[in-house]
């Protein structure tokens, strides 16, 4: 199902308009011949056909709000997702509280660059460090650090799990955030949207119960940040009593789980 706000946007990205131009043109009774050209009725109608059949719309017309940004999205890249934006909240928070002039900050499994690039965007004061595995998604994350003019921002492609990764950073970062791989093998999206356009790379935790990446992520954690630092990271809604109780089995001191908009458990915060 297309929906009618999808629609707009829609109309408009094919337009190269703004929704509320589209709404205004739309209230002056204008027609769809007087909105767009041929050429743009045609790339619509193309794009709508497309939508029907799942595709999501952020592939279509390529781009995906995150935040402040506008990031470049396509096949073989995850869509960055409204949720995953409260671990930016949580990182200015600590960096206030804690009155961090210039931190230091990791994003570890990094995706289209959607939590790193916002952080070093709105913390402009910090340098930020991402790691991602899949050679199709560092693509995308570096073309969003360059087109974005982001240059407190530096990018490895590698394995976030692995100890050699960013070691020389051991042991001196205040941050990490991640939003890593995390649905249990056997719990295939129902959302056609994700199951069939998403990464796998991107989905699955890589155990039954999805936690091998997570686990792996909370040890690599550990270890990167200083005595004081904060662990962000995102898990499925089933994951919050086993990501605290293994973030406290591997040291770390205080561990709470915050809620996403639909208050199901979804952020393991813990300080080393
Ligand atoms: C759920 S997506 C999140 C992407 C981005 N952080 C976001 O929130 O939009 C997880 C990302 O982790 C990457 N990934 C999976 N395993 C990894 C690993 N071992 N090391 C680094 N990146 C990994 C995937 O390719 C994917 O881009």
């Amino acid at each position: 199902m297309v929906i009618a706000h999808e629609v707009s946007m829609l109309l408009a990205e094919s337009c190269d308009k703004s929704v509320a131009d589209i709404q205004a043109a739309a209230l002056l009774g204008k027609t769809f011949e007087q909105i767009a050209t041929l050429e743009q009725r045609e790339r619509f109608i193309s794009w709508l056909d497309r939508r029907a059949k799942r595709e999501p719309l952020q592939h279509i017309v390529g781009h995906a709000p995150f935040r402040f940004l506008d990031l470049k999205v396509g096949p073989g890249v995850f869509i960055p997702r409204p949720e995953t934006e409260l671990i930016i909240d949580e990182s200015l928070d600590f960096i206030r509280r804690q009155k961090i002039e210039s931190p230091r900050i990791v994003d570890l499994c990094a995706g289209s660059g959607a939590l790193g690039l916002s952080a070093a965007q709105e913390i402009p004061t910090s340098t930020v460090w991402a790691v991602e595995i899949s050679r199709d998604a560092y693509a995308y994350a570096t073309m969003n650090a360059q087109q974005l003019g982001i240059d407190n921002y530096q990018l490895l492609c590698g394995d976030a799990t692995d100890p050699q990764t960013l070691d020389e950073l051991d042991a001196s970062i205040d941050i990490v955030m991640s939003n890593p791989p995390y649905i249990p093998e056997k719990d295939i999206p129902q959302q056609i949207e994700a199951r069939e356009f998403d990464p796998q790379l991107a989905l699955y935790g890589a155990s039954l119960d999805g936690m091998r990446i997570p686990r792996e992520i909370i040890k690599r954690a550990y270890a990167l940040l200083k005595t004081g630092g904060l662990l962000l990271m995102e898990h499925d809604w089933k994951q919050g009593d086993d990501t605290r109780e293994f973030a406290q089995a591997v040291g770390f001191s205080t561990a709470y789980t915050r809620q996403d908009f639909a208050g199901k458990d979804r952020f393991l915060c813990v300080t080393k």
